[in-house]
């Protein structure tokens, strides 16, 4: 029984047990008042029973996708896993659907109730204690790319990763969609992703390829760490065509699986089509309003859940001059400022056409625009079957 590994004062437990209570995951389930009427506990004493259980579960690694021991992919039965899971949808599942959605976002409120005490600087030095959450990041598996953005992607607000055609956009975020699946000791974050495509088919056979690579690609995680991960099936698919679908799945669908811990990543793929074809000149005004509705809710997720948030953005190939907000000259995201000003990190992935450099293949670089923790920099990249990867000694400001 689980409860006997709370650290608390033995009366505390057994007064627990008195009330047929059998597990920390039921404690969890109820309100300090309603523990105080069960338990006939002093408050004091259930404040400490709750932070005794919310401190066990974290020690556990909370909302693991592989492990996912109290309520991850599995445990909410209503939710299909696999492909496709989120775009089926079949029966129904929304928000507030009941007791089940509810645990989960009472674990996400004791989280930050509770929050870890802060590590001493001597453990940080040494490496001896766990890094301390604000710094956390997503990384992208690959040492030189996460060199490049300090860690990897921020876990509270909107990275976009715009880029050319072909530029590799939807290869990096495929690739952080089964680097987010790994453990934290490794990088990831321990849930799956959200994957919304909102012009072309979800890539699927590109992803069975990268599943396949995995192991290549993350030489530094044990192989049976990766052969644990079932990648596929907690890679929830979307499909939204147009800004109301978009705007709903964000809104509506999204939330569930973050708060059950299902996924900690959004990726939108990609944010500029359902906007573009849209809205001709006379709905500038509405398309603003609807573009600040979107970003706003992404970055509300984002922020709740601790959830890195990713879009592809395409660019537009008509600025002259560089800018600080749009990046190097010749391209510019699109969706312009309204957006830009939505993001916490604008990230630009650009390829070389054969014409302008005659090489093979031609050159590939990823450069940060903007963040608020990173300088303008970049390094290139490669695109190979097992994934993306930074060219060692490329990086430059
Ligand atoms: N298995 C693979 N091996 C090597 N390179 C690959 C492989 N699959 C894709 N690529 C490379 O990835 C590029 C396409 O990347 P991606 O689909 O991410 O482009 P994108 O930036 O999302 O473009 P778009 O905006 O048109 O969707 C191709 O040019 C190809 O060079």
């Amino acid at each position: 029984m689980d409860l006997d590994r709370l650290d608390l004062n033995p009366r505390i437990v057994a007064a627990v047990k008195k009330a047929k209570l059998r597990s920390v995951k039921e404690v969890l389930h109820l309100s300090g008042p309603d523990l105080q009427r069960r338990t006939h506990l002093s408050s004091p004493d259930v404040q400490l029973l709750l932070r005794a259980a919310a401190s066990l579960l974290r020690g556990h690694g909370v909302c693991t996708g592989a492990g996912a021991p109290a309520w991850g992919v599995g445990a909410l039965g209503g939710v299909p896993a696999g492909l496709g899971a989120l775009a089926g949808c079949p029966r129904g599942w929304g928000p507030g659907r009941g007791a089940r959605g509810a645990v989960a976002l009472a674990w996400g409120a004791w989280a930050h109730l509770f929050p870890p005490p802060p590590p001493p600087a001597l453990h940080l030095l040494r490496q001896e204690g766990p890094f301390p959450e604000q710094h956390q990041r997503l990384s992208l598996g690959c040492p030189v790319l996460d060199a490049l953005l300090r860690g990897g992607l921020p876990l509270d607000g909107i990275t976009e990763l715009a880029g050319r055609s072909s530029a590799g956009k939807t290869q990096l975020a495929l690739q952080l969609c089964l680097a987010v699946q790994l453990p934290p000791r490794h990088g990831g974050l321990g849930a799956g992703a959200v994957y919304v495509c909102t012009e072309d088919a979800f890539p699927s056979r590109r992803l069975q390829q990268l599943i396949a690579q995995q192991q290549r690609l993350r030489a530094d995680v044990p192989g049976h760490v990766i052969s644990k991960i079932r990648f596929g099936h907690q890679i929830f698919i979307e499909h939204a065509a147009d800004v109301d679908t978009l705007l709903q799945c964000v809104k509506e669908k999204v939330p569930v699986l973050l708060a059950r811990g299902m996924a900690r990543l959004v990726v939108i793929d990609s944010v500029a089509a359902p906007f573009r074809c849209e809205f001709d000149g006379a709905a500038l005004a509405l398309r603003a309003q609807r573009l600040l509705a979107l970003g706003a809710e992404l970055r509300r997720l984002s922020c709740a859940f601790r959830s890195p948030v990713l879009c592809v953005n395409q660019v537009t190939e008509a600025v002259e001059e560089q800018d600080l907000v749009a990046g190097p000259p010749g391209m510019s995201p699109a969706l312009g400022i309204t957006w830009a000003n939505q993001l916490l990190v604008r990230l630009l992935a650009d390829r070389q056409r054969p014409e302008e450099v005659p090489l093979t293949p031609p050159g590939r670089t990823l450069r940060v625009v903007f963040a608020p923790h990173l300088p303008a920099s970049s390094c290139s990249y490669t695109i190979a079957a097992e994934g993306v990867r930074g060219m060692p000694g490329t990086a430059c400001s």
